[in-house]
C-alpha cells in the first residue's frame, strides 16, 4: 500500500480561461490525500461532446480556468489509510461524478448521478471547498467510490470512453428494459455516443439503424460497426418509409434539432431517450406521443455499479470503442475537428505520453 502523503501536490492539466474554450497548460494543486482517496496518476483521457459544452460555456454556467476530462483512465500511484479497494498499480477508471451526498434516495438506490448534491469531475466544487479539475491533466485525486478498475482484457486507450459514452449509453437500454433480443433500435447521431450505442445495441441483438445528418458515415456505420441500416434523416422518402418501426430511438445530437421526424419513426409504446446536452427548448406536437402512447425520456450518464457491470459486458462481448490517439498538444485541433463531426468515434488523449509536468503549467494559482 502507498504512503499518505501529507501535502497538497503540484499538477498541471490543460484549462480553458474564458469560453473561446481554447485549452493551455495550467499549474494547480491537488488536495492532501483523504483516507478514502485514491492518488492517480493519467494515462488516457477521452474528449466527450460535453467537454466542448462545458469549455465553450454552452450551458452559462461555466467557470475558469476549468480543466476538461471525465474519461479518465489512470494507474493508482497513492492511497488512503481506508482504502480497500484499489492498491498501488491497479488500473482504474473515473467519469463525470466524483462526489454525492450518499443520503438521498438516489444514493440508497445505487443510482447516485441523480444526487442533487453530486459532484462533477470539474466545473464543480469539492466538499474542501476547492475546485474540482478534470482529466486533462497529469494526475486526479479521486474518492474511491468514483474509480472502477479497468478489466485486464481491455485496452487502456479504449477503455476511457466507456466510462462515459459507454456508461450512457448502457444505462438507458437496462433501466428501460431495452434488452431483449429483436427489438427494433434506432441511434441518432453517430458520434461518441452513438458509436458506443450501436456497438451494445447489437451485442443485445437489436435491429439497430443508424439516424445520420448525413451520407458520410453510411459505409462504416455497416461493415466496421455492424449497423442493420441507415437512414439519412434529411431523405424523407426513407424515413416515411421507416415511420412506425422502431421500439426506441437513442437521440445523442448536441445541438437543437426538431423531435417531430424520429417520434414518427417510433411504434406504439415506443421510446425516444434524449441524451443531447441542448440549451435551447425542444418542441412536439402532443399527438406526435399521444397516438402511439410514445414516451419521450432522458438518461443521464450511469452508476459506479453499472459502469462495473457495463466493463464487465464489455469483456463478455468482446467489444470497446473506437478511437483516435491524440496527444494533449493537440486538444485544441480535436475541440475544432468534434465541433465540425470530423472524428471517429471518440478522440483519446495520451495524456502520460504528452508529458505534461515537464512542459511546465502557467504560475502556480
Ligand atoms: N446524457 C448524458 O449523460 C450524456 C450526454 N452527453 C451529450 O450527448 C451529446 C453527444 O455527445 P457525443 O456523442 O460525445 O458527441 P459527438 O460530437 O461525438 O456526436 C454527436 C453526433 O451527433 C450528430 N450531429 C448532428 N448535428 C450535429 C452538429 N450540428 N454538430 C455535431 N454533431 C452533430 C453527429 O452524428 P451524424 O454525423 O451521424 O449526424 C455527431 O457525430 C452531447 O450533447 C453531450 O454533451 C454526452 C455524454 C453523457
Ligand atoms: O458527458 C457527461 C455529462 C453529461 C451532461 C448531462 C446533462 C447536463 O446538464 C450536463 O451539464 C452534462
Ligand atoms: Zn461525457
Ligand atoms: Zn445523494
Amino acid at each position: 500500500m502507498g504512503s499518505i502523503i501529507e501535502a497538497e501536490k503540484p499538477v498541471t492539466g490543460w484549462a480553458a480561461r474564458d469560453s473561446t474554450g481554447l485549452l493551455s497548460p495550467y499549474a494547480y494543486t491537488l488536495r492532501k490525500t483523504g483516507a478514502e482517496d485514491v492518488v492517480i496518476k493519467v494515462l488516457y483521457c477521452g474528449i466527450c461532446h460535453t467537454d466542448l459544452h462545458q469549455a465553450r460555456n454552452d450551458l452559462g454556467m461555466s467557470k475558469y480556468p476549468m480543466v476538461p476530462g471525465h474519461e479518465v483512465v489512470g494507474e493508482v500511484v497513492e492511497v488512503g489509510a481506508e482504502v480497500r479497494r484499489f492498491l498501488v498499480g491497479d488500473r482504474v477508471g473515473s467519469g463525470a461524478i466524483v462526489g454525492c451526498c450518499g443520503e438521498c434516495r438516489p444514493c440508497r438506490d445505487e443510482v447516485e448521478q441523480y444526487c442533487n448534491k453530486k459532484i462533477w469531475s470539474y466545473n464543480d466544487v469539492y466538499f474542501d471547498g476547492k475546485p474540482t479539475q478534470g482529466g486533462f491533466a497529469s494526475a486526479m485525486v479521486v474518492h474511491q467510490k468514483f474509480l472502477v478498475k479497468i478489466p485486464s482484457g481491455l485496452a487502456l486507450e479504449q477503455a476511457g470512453p466507456l466510462l462515459c459514452a459507454g456508461v450512457t449509453v448502457y444505462s438507458p437500454l437496462k433501466h428501460f428494459g431495452l434488452t431483449t433480443a429483436g427489438l427494433r433500435g434506432g441511434i441518432l447521431g453517430l458520434g461518441g455516443v452513438g458509436h458506443m450505442g450501436v456497438k451494445f445495441a447489437k451485442a443485445l441483438g437489436h435491429h439497430v439503424t443508424v439516424i445520420s445528418s448525413s451520407d458520410r458515415k453510411r459505409a462504416e456505420a455497416v461493415d466496421h460497426l455492424g449497423a442493420d441500416a441507415y437512414l439519412v434523416s434529411s431523405d424523407e422518402a426513407a424515413m416515411a418509409a421507416a415511420a412506425d418501426t422502431f421500439d426506441y430511438i437513442i437521440d445523442t445530437v448536441p445541438v437543437h434539432h426538431p423531435l417531430e421526424p424520429y417520434l414518427a419513426l417510433l411504434k406504439l409504446d415506443g421510446k425516444l431517450v434524449l441524451m443531447g446536452v441542448i440549451n435551447q427548448p425542444l418542441q412536439f406536437l402532443t399527438p406526435m406521443i399521444m397516438l402511439g402512447r410514445k414516451s419521450i425520456t432522458g438518461s443521464f450518464i450511469g452508476s459506479m455499479k453499472e459502469t462495473e457491470e457495463m466493463l464487465a459486458f464489455c469483456v463478455e462481448k468482446g467489444l470497446s470503442s473506437t478511437i483516435e490517439v491524440v496527444k494533449m498538444e493537440y486538444v485544441n485541433e480535436a475541440f475544432k475537428r468534434l465541433e465540425r463531426n470530423d472524428v471517429r468515434y471518440r478522440f483519446v488523449i495520451d495524456v502520460a505520453g504528452s508529458n505534461l509536468d515537464a512542459s511546465g503549467g502557467a504560475e502556480l494559482h
